[in-house]
């Protein structure tokens, strides 16, 4: 199993069309990200418009672009990191806290906390069978020293200067990515903005506007697999997701140096390309600005915040999740169907 993070130095358009023409079609249509040069205008465009958009030639990440399995390993530190393993490639995302509710509930993905040492021998000896395994840590202090160092000379400016222009908040968090070759994290969405910066290797994302809610069927608010759709993309279930055939989305290919802006709400799929060894990614989650007076007509992401807190009040007030699906429907069917 390679562990060298590809970096095809001609990791120009050549690198981008082979991948393009290996990648594993779906059953929906999908139109290409728009791929630019920071200082094109059209940058400020698509962010003000919070549409996604690659951005190019940020440096963003530039002092990380040495971060491969054996560098990381020998400058992270023995602290242990967040990994996830699962039999299959597709890794979807659970939250802790709402498992007791839920006992029943079979993950095919398991939390295995170990040092990157540790993950990088599990990357090593894999074979085909094999445990899957994807680090997903977030970045704290509990780095090497050289490490910090390389944080530090992110392209902290540029980054700082998106936030406040497009009145973000805080940053929260950088999640380190360092995945198998072939990794996918299924369609969902995040509640923050989004810089994803790609170090190593390749990764697509498929995008689907907030308003597409309605065709991808996520979980219910308090269910662990929150913000996640339920549908299987590579096998839908046309009779519990009818909406699912009216997806239409759009695809991006992140390559080294690249910075996708991933806009809140905005739902993606994200795979590690097959057949082009491991992926280091990290990324970096602002929360969305406070100042979201209220605009008629309502944007979808607005429409979609207001049905969180209609589940959540709900879900609150009635205080057993096994009664919210009866409510619910007792409140719409024959009345808003
Ligand atoms: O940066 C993002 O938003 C991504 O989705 C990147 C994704 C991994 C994210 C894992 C995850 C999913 C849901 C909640 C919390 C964490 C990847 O690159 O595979
Ligand atoms: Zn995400």
């Amino acid at each position: 199993m390679a562990t060298s993070v590809e970096r095809s130095p001609e990791s120009g358009e050549d690198a981008y069309s082979t991948i393009r023409g290996e990648l594993k079609q779906y059953s929906f249509q999908t139109e290409p990200v728009p791929r630019l040069h920071h200082l094109d205008p059209r940058v400020e465009a698509l962010m003000r418009a919070e549409k996604p958009v690659v951005i190019t030639d940020t440096n963003l990440v530039k002092s990380a672009f040495h971060w491969d399995a054996d560098y990381l390993s020998s400058n992270i530190g023995s602290a242990k990191q967040t990994v996830y393993s699962s039999y299959k490639n597709k890794f979807l995302y659970y939250d802790d806290k709402k498992l007791p509710q839920f006992p029943d509930l079979q993950l095919a993905t398991k939390h295995e906390e170990m040092t990157f040492k540790e993950f990088t021998e599990k990357v090593k000896n894999h074979k085909k069978g094999d445990k899957i395994y994807y680090l997903q840590q977030a970045l704290n202090d509990s780095v090497g020293k050289s490490l910090v160092l390389d944080f530090i000379k992110f392209n902290w400016s540029w980054a700082t200067e998106q936030q406040k222009k497009y009145k973000w908040g805080a940053l929260t968090s950088n999640l380190l990515l360092v995945g198998m070759d072939g990794v996918i994290t299924p369609a969902h969405y995040d509640e923050q903005q989004n810089f994803f910066a790609q170090i190593g290797g390749f990764k697509r994302f498929l995008l689907f506007d907030p308003s597409m809610f309605e065709c991808l069927y996520p979980y219910p608010v308090y269910h662990p697999h929150d913000r996640q759709s339920q549908v299987d993309f590579d096998n839908p279930d046309h009779e519990r997701f009818p909406n699912f055939r009216n997806l239409y989305g759009q695809e991006a290919i992140v390559g080294p140096g690249d910075v996708l802006y991933l806009p809140i709400y905005w739902w993606h799929q994200v795979e590690s390309v097959p057949n082009h060894g491991m992926t280091v990614s990290v990324n970096f989650w602002y929360k969305s600005g406070t100042e979201e007076k209220i605009v008629y007509p309502l944007k979808p992401q607005q429409k979609v915040a207001m049905m969180r807190n209609i589940e959540k009040m709900v879900t609150s007030a009635i205080n057993n999740h096994e009664e919210v699906p009866h409510l619910l429907k007792t409140m719409v069917l024959g009345r808003y169907t």
